[in-house]
């Protein structure tokens, strides 16, 4: 056999390995997970470190603001991470590695590709395996530091488990990436009087703060009203730069490691922002005090219990963004499906593709011949538009998008202000023409 060969037969081993190892892993977390008051608590000596632990740690413990004592702090701690993706992958591998005794994981989603440029607990083979992102992260965790107990909950955080999952945790971690969520955390942590280490990113930009500790405001204090549900920025609707929540992940694991070892806070609690377009980088701003009056933090609380947050956001934890009903005539819509078949039969020149995505998402990928003008330019861009739609003797314009809101909005321009009515939209977008026309077209 020649080395190519040889080469290749070891890839497939390698791989076949790979997706075994996972299977064992998602196993072992099933039974764990089943006897779970084992897997709580000190390890070992609590009041000693073990020779291997000294060994390990041995660069950390020659930090005076550690030493053996901040070493037991952490071994001895337990701390739950809510959320293992682009936040909680980098926060959970460097507490596993700093050697924390016990990480909790909860998720409830599995690996996706598209979140691998960011989320680095994860792997191709977890993604190609199907995997649940806690099982491909505590394999991570374990397989650098064996001596962290690594305790999975594969579940939808909601109001009906929190209390129950958070409890006995000495810190909770939240790396999510929903208001709904962030409310649930912040009131649960506030009711079991629990420090919370709050983490977000999206685009070029990042936030960093500590809640709930040392008498300073919970997430409410600072935001008792949640954001229109329309208003939140998501990494799947607008990317997010991979290294940026791996920037703020590791901070979060920082303020982790601070509230552990009892560093006590100089300052009053501060809100740190992180942007890649700004110079420097950080900045940090000063927090309000606690709220008197705050809904679960305050004097009086109104909030005793966990709540609906679904209905308080608007939105739930697995809301995607709202697919749009701008035009109500459903004559003005064709399925991806059906548009195939129409330009299959069109003579190109007599029909437009208009794309009205942004210049960004264009460049990814698009169909062939399509025009871009992007929605929010149609009207500057007019005379292109009218030029194109004068040179089709009175054929078709098909609008489309990535998921088929924007083109309405477009469709119904050139209905009403340009008075052209052969106009259409397709409906479902590029999404849709993946899912129904051609499943090699690329989805992003
Ligand atoms: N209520 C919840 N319970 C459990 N896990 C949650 C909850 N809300 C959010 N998460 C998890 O938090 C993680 C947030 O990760 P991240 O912000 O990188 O986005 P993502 O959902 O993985 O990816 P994308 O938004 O690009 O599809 C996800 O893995 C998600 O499943
Ligand atoms: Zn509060």
């Amino acid at each position: 056999m020649g080395c190519g060969g040889r080469a290749d037969e070891l890839r497939a081993r390698l791989s076949q390995l790979r997706a075994e190892e996972l299977e064992i892993e998602a196993e072992l977390c099933a039974l764990e997970a089943a006897q779970q008051d084992a897997t709580r608590g000190q390890q070992g000596d609590g009041g000693k470190l073990s020779r291997e632990e000294i060994q390990r740690y041995s660069r950390q413990l020659l930090i005076p603001e550690i030493g053996t004592r901040g070493q037991l702090c952490l071994r001895n701690s337990a701390v739950l991470v809510v959320g293992t993706g682009g936040l909680g992958s980098p926060c959970a591998l460097y507490l596993a590695a700093m050697g924390v005794g016990t990480l909790g994981l909860v998720d409830h989603d599995t690996v996706d590709h598209s979140n691998l440029h960011r989320q680095i607990a994860h792997t191709s083979a977890s993604c190609d395996s199907g995997a649940h992102k806690v099982v491909s992260a505590r394999m991570a965790l374990s397989r650098l530091n064996p001596l962290c107990r690594v305790r999975t909950h594969d579940m939808l955080l909601d109001s009906s488990n929190a209390m129950e999952t958070m409890r006995g945790y000495d810190v909770v971690v939240d790396a999510t990436d929903n208001a709904a969520t962030r409310y649930l955390i912040n009131d649960a942590c506030v009711l079991l009087g629990i420090p919370l280490v709050s983490g977000s990113a999206v685009r070029l930009d990042g936030q960093l703060t500590v809640y709930n500790y040392n008498g300073g405001p919970c997430y409410r204090c600072l935001f008792p009203v949640p954001p229109p549900p329309d208003a939140v920025a998501t990494c799947s609707e607008t990317g997010v730069l991979g290294i940026v929540p791996g920037v703020i992940g590791c901070l979060q694991a920082l303020e982790v490691v601070k509230v552990l070892t009892g560093k006590k806070m100089d300052e009053a609690p501060g809100m740190l922002l992180f942007s890649y377009k700004s110079q420097p980088h950080f900045r940090a701003i000063k927090l309000r005090p606690r709220v008197a009056t705050c809904a679960v933090c305050g004097d009086a609380p109104t909030i005793a219990g966990l709540v609906d947050y679904a209905a308080f956001c608007g939105s739930g934890p697995n809301d995607r963004a709202p697919d749009w009903t701008v035009l109500d005539d459903p004559s003005q819509r064709v399925s991806c499906t059906e548009f195939s078949a129409i330009q299959s039969r069109t003579d190109r020149r007599h029909l437009l593709l208009l794309d009205v995505r942004d210049e960004v998402q264009f460049d990814i990928c698009s169909l062939p011949g399509a025009l871009n003008i992007p929605a929010d330019q149609l009207e500057q861009r007019r005379p292109e538009l009218e030029r194109a739609i004068g040179a089709l003797d009175g054929g078709p314009v098909y609008a489309i998008c990535r998921r088929g809101n924007l083109s309405q909005l477009a469709v119904k321009y050139v209905r009403d202000e340009l008075g052209y009515a052969e106009c259409y939209d397709i409906a479902r977008g590029l999404i849709g023409w993946q899912e129904e026309v051609d499943h090699d077209f690329p989805a992003y």
